[in-house]
């Protein structure tokens, strides 16, 4: 046995990066972007509209690097160090898993069911672990799928304990050229390995079944009726307890229940919020711990050791307020390196991430999150409960109207910083009855859940408001990286469905600038620091962006069309401040993605698609919510696509489709080209006023969205369809017209 570690020694230690030489850099860039916005002042009445609306562009992207050098500021590399909580702790609070899926096409229940693999197979006692599944689609495969996923499980379960393995989920472990298992291994590992492949493959062929047969035509026998002919939208509850940990085992599988929550169309259901408040009060009832893990059906644990992680922190910390939840940073599996639509957002979390946690810990993410129970519940740091609020009446006003519930509640409420004797003693399944009282759509009717309490309503980013209005109440949140990452999910891997995704985040996060919990409510009002409310703002403000950039990567086409200018001539000494801007700024991104280890074609793919995201989805993003906040429609959560397999030999290639998302930024491509082609017309004759500034600038906006005009080009997934590319080309000369008309 391992020495003991003296108690001395902490489960967790926070450390500041040095990034002396990163700060200098950024400050030096802003003092550029003031003597930029200076110069533009002092020479605005020499020049046209177009001079004006630089100058408010570049005031706007001022500002958004201001925010982002505060957030920068202090970055942290935090360590956790779950041997040493091993060998010091011997009883461990228990811990709910909830895994959402929302629709078995879009999310194919292999992927969920490997999710579950992952999470029933951890490094904790089975004793303290339930998993809870909410299924939104109400799927019979979906079901049928985890029923047959917890019979291979307890081969699983205790296979990859007994020979500790790395990767539990066995998509992942299975995946690749390993037919065979490592030679170097012993006989009795290699038998067992083989037979884990071939039940695994008996799997995954029956979920195949299950999924390409027409439902109706499944013969499932008794417990799947009640999926017969059921509208997802329009249902009761469905509450299974699929297995059950009966004798407490702490070397066995944990608890797996199944749950549909009730829909009505009359109903709104708040989307994945919704979802995640039944599987909080279903929970409640049933095991009620004191920690809750929630990840999306696609984000498996890739390391093992992820809950005593998470517990480093949880039991680690000096003072509870510092730790409302931890947050592990959200990252991919298969993504390429090059990272085409720039959606793995790793230099986000290296950077930003880590900044936020130097502040008041980073974003709620919706995924890979390890919350207290009681936060959720709505507890500020240090509440005292008073009796008063234990009463039946207050808590059936607030919480809803279930004895067990409020039982749970008010045991959660005041039971203090006693985490370890919360756990329910009673039977899992004797609790499904009163589970279906409170998945029903009319249990929060007049409560405080997703007001007050719980994850919060009125936006698709769910997340990220829950995760204000935590901060706001004075809590902090805690980053855990561990190595290997703890959880990895797919990213978007075709251009629509990025997209989609980039308008439903954009729309959501600037709704949430309106909304009661806002971030500018939460530092005037409540405990938000103001570094923490700017970084905030730096990704609640996406959608606002479009417009910026949208006038931006016009004007330089402008000032060719209309023979204007937006930059000094070449040989002024003024130009030096927009070069420098330019060069500076490019390279000092280019050492962020070399310092992270990222290949340079990284950052070239995530410079042209943060413009281009910011172009065309945050534009769709600041439309749509604009039109939510006038009051004429709702905002739908799109559910993005999963894939299964990513290794289609043309995947990281742009693609696209007729949506009209791709519009905006086929018509800057078009407008951009014309404007070249102006330009080279007008090249010889007098009086030429835009210079070779304005002309790299064009051909900057037409290198961002080399994609697009590539697109322009091929033909299939792979181009845009001429109907697009006709609305553009339409859009695109009535605007040159304008232009020439108002110059
Ligand atoms: O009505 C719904 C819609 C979605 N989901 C689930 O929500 C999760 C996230 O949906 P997804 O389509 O994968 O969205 P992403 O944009 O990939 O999700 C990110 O962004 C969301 C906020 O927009 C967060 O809720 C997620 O946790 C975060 O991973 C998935 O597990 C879905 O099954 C539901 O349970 N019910
Ligand atoms: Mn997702």
């Amino acid at each position: 046995m391992a020495p003991k570690t003296p108690p001395s020694l902490p489960l967790y230690e926070v450390k500041y990066r040095n990034n002396i030489i990163s700060r200098g850099i950024e400050l030096f860039i802003l003092f550029l972007l003031f003597s930029l916005l200076a110069y533009r002042f002092f020479y605005l009445k020499y020049h046209g509209f177009q001079w004006l609306l630089a100058l408010i562009c570049e005031s706007w992207f001022t500002f958004l690097w201001i925010i982002i050098v505060s957030t920068k500021w202090s970055q942290v590399e935090p360590k956790t160090y779950p041997q040493r909580l091993l060998e010091r702790i011997s009883a461990f609070p228990a811990v709910d898993m909830f895994v959402t899926t929302a629709d078995p096409v879009l999310e194919p229940p292999l992927i969920t069911v490997n999710t579950v693999l992952s999470l029933l197979a951890v490094d904790y006692p089975a004793n303290k672990l339930a998993c809870y599944v909410s299924d939104d689609g109400a799927s019979i495969v979906t079901y049928y799928s985890l029923v047959e996923a917890s019979k291979f499980a307890k081969h699983w379960v205790p296979f990859c304990k007994k020979y500790n393995i790395a990767l539990r989920a066995p998509f992942r472990y299975f995946s690749g050229n390993s037919s065979s298992p490592p030679q170097d291994s012993s006989l009795e590992f290699q038998q067992e390995w083989k037979r884990m492949k071939d039940e695994y493959k008996q799997l995954c062929e029956k979920i195949e079944e299950a999924s390409t047969q027409e439902p109706e035509a499944c013969d499932f026998p008794g417990d799947f009726a009640v999926f017969s002919s059921i509208d997802p939208k329009n249902h009761p509850s469905i509450i299974k307890v699929i297995w059950e940990n009966k004798e407490s085992v702490d070397d066995g599988v944990p608890h797996l229940v199944y749950i549909s929550r009730e829909k009505r169309p009359q109903h709104p259901h708040h989307a994945k919020a919704g979802a995640m408040n039944v599987l909080i009060r279903v929970s409640g009832v049933m095991t009620n711990a004191p920690f809750m893990l929630n990840v999306d059906c696609d984000m498996y644990a890739h390391n093992p050791q992820v809950v005593l992680h998470a517990m480093c922190y949880f039991l680690g910390a000096k003072d509870e307020k510092d730790c409302a939840f931890v947050q592990f940073p959200q990252l991919f599996y298969d993504g390429l390196k090059e990272d085409p639509y720039g959606n793995q957002l790793k230099i986000l979390h290296e950077y930003l991430g880590r900044g936020m946690s130097g502040i008041q810990g980073p974003f709620y993410q919706g995924s890979g999150c390890f919350h207290r129970r009681k936060v959720i519940y709505g507890l500020s740091p240090h509440d005292k409960i008073t009796s008063g609020e234990l009463q039946d009446e207050y808590l059936q006003k607030t919480y809803g109207k279930s004895q067990k519930l409020l039982a749970s509640v008010a045991k959660t409420l005041s039971g203090g910083s006693n985490i370890i004797e919360q756990f329910n003693s009673v039977s899992v399944s004797s609790s499904v009855e009163i589970a279906h009282q409170v998945g029903s759509c009319g249990f929060e009717f007049g409560t405080g859940w997703g007001q007050k309490f719980g994850l919060l309503y009125g936006t698709p980013t769910e997340d990220i408001l829950t995760g204000i209005y935590i901060h706001s109440r004075g809590w902090k949140s805690a980053y855990c990286l561990p190595d290997p990452p703890a959880f990895l999910g797919c990213a978007p891997s075709t251009g629509p469905t990025s997209m989609i995704q980039q308008k439903r985040w954009s729309t959501g996060l600037f709704e949430i600038l309106f909304h009661s919990k806002s971030p500018i409510i939460g530092t005037l009002f409540g405990k938000l620091q103001l570094r923490q409310c700017m970084a905030y703002l730096h990704v609640l403000l996406w959608s606002m962006r479009s417009i910026f950039e949208v006038c931006y990567a016009i004007l330089p086409a402008y000032c060719l069309i209309t023979n204007s200018s937006l930059l000094p001539k070449i040989n002024e000494s003024s130009m030096l401040i927009p070069t420098s801007i330019f060069i500076i700024y490019n390279l000092y991104g280019l050492s962020e993605y070399v310092r992270a280890n990222e290949p340079i074609e990284a950052w070239l793919n995530n410079q042209k698609m943060s413009r281009i995201n910011a172009i065309t989805a945050w534009l769709f993003g600041f439309g749509s919510a604009t039109i939510k906040l006038l009051g004429l429609s709702e905002t739908i959560f799109e559910v993005t696509k999963k894939d299964q397999d990513d290794t289609n030999s043309d995947f990281g290639r742009f693609t696209f489709d007729d949506s009209p998302i791709f519009v905006p930024g086929t018509t800057i491509l078009l407008l951009n080209l014309s404007a070249m082609f102006i330009g080279l017309l007008d090249f010889k004759k007098e009086n030429i006023e835009w210079g070779l500034g304005e002309v790299i600038c064009t051909m900057w906006v037409v290198f961002i969205f080399w994609t697009f005009l590539k697109g322009l080009l091929a033909k299939g997934k792979y181009g845009i369809p001429t109907p697009t590319i006709l609305k553009s080309g339409a859009l695109a000369l009535l605007i040159v017209h304008l232009f020439q008309i108002y110059q």
